[in-house]
């Protein structure tokens, strides 16, 4: 089966990675990339071979990956050589299946993926919905790429836009709280190597303590929070400053930015 992924940035390449790792052939995979330079970079670390756009977009699955801004020029020039029994699969934000069967031909399959950079290290979440043309076997088709990389939940596309602003974008909000927690403990008078060690290993363990323990959060956030303690005085400050509530309104501002990426595809 091939494989083509158009738009070989941060994203394009983590799939193209993950797929390698996981005993993808190579031989089976392709490039298309705007940057010449970007493709010889590839080129060279994977040894994959970088095609013309519309050459890629003559393999069996054809994966999408520019950004949501880029998605109707290159629909333009690939959709005349898209046949009916192939399948696209899109993971830009806000795109819908709609927009895209809108500028290609009828019967060509498309399934929307929202990703996430953890794939890098085959820690992903990834979410994927059926346009309109699509059956059960796209989807798995889309699964097994997306599962290279991490985990893969299927949902409703209705839901993408909130997915993306918890799992698409969710890594930068932690890795905001890192920064801020690091530098805090700069402010406190740790060497920065050390604040950093002790931040990145406290992330790490708090999030294998959730899942391998499957204990709601709050119960975890109580069994650290001693009355009178260290804890509950930390706590007192994040909720004088609203943090719950700024995740809320950052959250909703995300989801709303993820569906207004796709006016611009009408
Ligand atoms: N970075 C992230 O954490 C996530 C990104 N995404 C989605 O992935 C997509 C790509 O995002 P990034 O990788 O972060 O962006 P990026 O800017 O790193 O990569 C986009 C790549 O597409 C190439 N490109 C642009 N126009 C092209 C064309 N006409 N033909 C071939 N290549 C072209 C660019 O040269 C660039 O290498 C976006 O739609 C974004 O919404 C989704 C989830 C997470
Ligand atoms: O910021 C963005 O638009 C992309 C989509 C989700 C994560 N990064």
């Amino acid at each position: 089966m091939t494989v083509a992924i158009i738009g070989a940035g941060v994203m394009g390449e983590t799939l193209l990675s993950g797929l390698i790792r996981g005993g993808r052939d190579v031989a089976e995979l392709m490039v298309g990339e705007k940057r010449p330079e970007r493709a010889a970079e590839l080129r060279e670390k994977y040894g994959v071979t970088v095609v013309a756009n519309t050459e890629a977009a003559q393999a069996q699955t054809v994966v999408l990956v520019v950004k949501p801004q880029d998605m109707a020029d290159v629909l333009t020039e690939i959709g005349p050589v898209l046949r009916p029994g192939q399948l696209v699969v899109s993971l830009a934000a806000g795109i819908t299946t709609r927009a895209i069967e809108k500028h290609i031909p009828d019967g060509v399959a498309v399934v929307r993926v929202m990703p996430n950079t953890p794939a890098l290290v085959d820690e992903g979440m990834a979410a994927i919905s059926p346009g309109s043309h699509c059956d059960d076997e796209h989807l798995a088709v889309a699964e097994a790429l997306l599962s290279a990389t991490g985990r893969v939940v299927r949902v409703p596309e209705k839901q993408q836009d909130a997915v993306t602003a918890i799992s698409g974008s969710g890594p930068a909000y932690l890795f905001f709280v890192v920064e801020a927690m690091i530098e805090a403990g700069v402010h406190l008078g740790l060497p920065r190597t050390t604040a950093t060690e002790l931040v990145v290993q406290t992330v790490v363990g708090s999030a294998k303590l959730l899942r391998e323990t499957g204990t709601h959060p709050t119960v975890l956030r109580e069994q650290v929070t001693s009355p009178g303690g260290t804890t509950a005085a930390a706590i007192r400050e994040l909720e004088d400053h609203k943090v719950r509530a700024a995740f809320i309104t950052a959250m909703e501002a995300a989801r709303d930015r993820s569906v207004s990426l796709a006016e611009g595809m009408d």
